[in-house]
């Protein structure tokens, strides 16, 4: 699979505070990367950096096969950044917002209407972006960003302050987006959420990635050395993972209702690893 983004010994300081210290990291054409971490871990200015809006003290940077160069303007044409300024004009409709953008990005009206529809935005299109509902104003942020068919999106806490249903909503549509084709950048310090969405995860704290791998992996990497045996009496039995052991086990009385393998979610790694919680 072919690298979309390639971060090499980034490091990034504010008045002598560093942000981001030696960060490494790749993420390949078409998964849905999540860039996990607690506030203040340094995602926000990962993604300024990716996207050109500040400049690294050091490193290299790599998007889309061309290194990043602030304030150069073939990149904005091919990604979709969305964060929580993102913003619009609030006494514009829906689709005046999108037509003033689409004429930024030279987009068609057929453009526009193909992601009203695809956003579920088409019936309030003639609305007033301020009379949105907070679920329908994030689905106008994404009308935005993706208005110009970017090949790679950039998504800063997508569902941060939305509710569970509204943020199932946006988890559809960053699924779909997907399965057209675009790579995902996303950050969030929802783990549950990474856990459900990501093909590929980094845990980023105080400025650099301490573990990274697909939820799956990690989850077997940090399971526990045990297995736990239920029986139909209620009995409960925890046992080593080994044939011997496993053998033992078997040979217990009382029916055997489960087997379960212990196998940490990526909030217990995260604090496991760091000692943090993600809040
Ligand atoms: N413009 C700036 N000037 C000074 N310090 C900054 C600036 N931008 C970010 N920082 C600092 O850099 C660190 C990383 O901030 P960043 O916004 O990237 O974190 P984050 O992981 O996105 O956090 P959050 O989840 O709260 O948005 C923080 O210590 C922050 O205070």
């Amino acid at each position: 699979m072919d690298e979309c983004i390639r971060i090499a010994n980034l490091t990034k300081t504010f008045q002598g505070k560093t942000a981001l210290n030696q960060l490494n990291c790749v993420v390949k054409q078409g998964e849905i990367y999540g860039f996990l971490g607690p506030s203040g871990a340094g995602k926000t200015t990962t993604i300024k950096l990716l996207t050109g809006q500040l400049k690294p003290q050091s490193g290299e940077l790599t998007v889309l096969g061309k290194p990043v160069v602030p304030g150069r303007n073939d990149l904005y044409s091919q990604i979709g950044v969305l964060t929580d300024n993102s913003g619009f004009y609030e006494k514009m409709t829906v689709r005046e917002n999108l037509k003033l953008f689409a004429r930024i990005s030279q987009t068609t009206d057929t453009r526009i209407q193909q992601v009203l529809e695809q956003l579920g935005l088409a019936e309030h299109q003639n609305k007033k972006a301020e009379k949105l509902s907070r679920g329908m104003k994030q689905r106008l942020m994404f009308a935005r960003a993706i208005l110009h068919q970017p090949k790679l999106l950039f998504l800063d806490e997508p569902t941060a302050n939305l509710d569970p249903s509204t943020s199932e909503d946006v988890h559809a549509l960053i699924r779909q987006m997907n399965s057209q084709g675009t790579t995902i950048f996303l950050t969030t310090h929802n783990m549950e959420e990474a856990q459900e969405l990501c093909d590929h995860v980094a845990f980023l704290n105080e400025g650099h990635i301490v573990e990274e791998g697909t939820p799956s992996d990690l989850r077997l990497k940090y399971a526990e050395d045990a297995v736990e045996l239920r029986y139909k009496d209620g009995t409960c039995l925890r046992v080593r993972k080994d044939a011997e052991a496993l053998r033992e086990a078997l040979k217990q009385d009382g029916q055997l209702l489960t087997i379960h393998s212990q196998e940490p979610d990526l909030k217990t790694i995260f604090l496991q690893l760091t000692g943090r919680d993600l809040r």
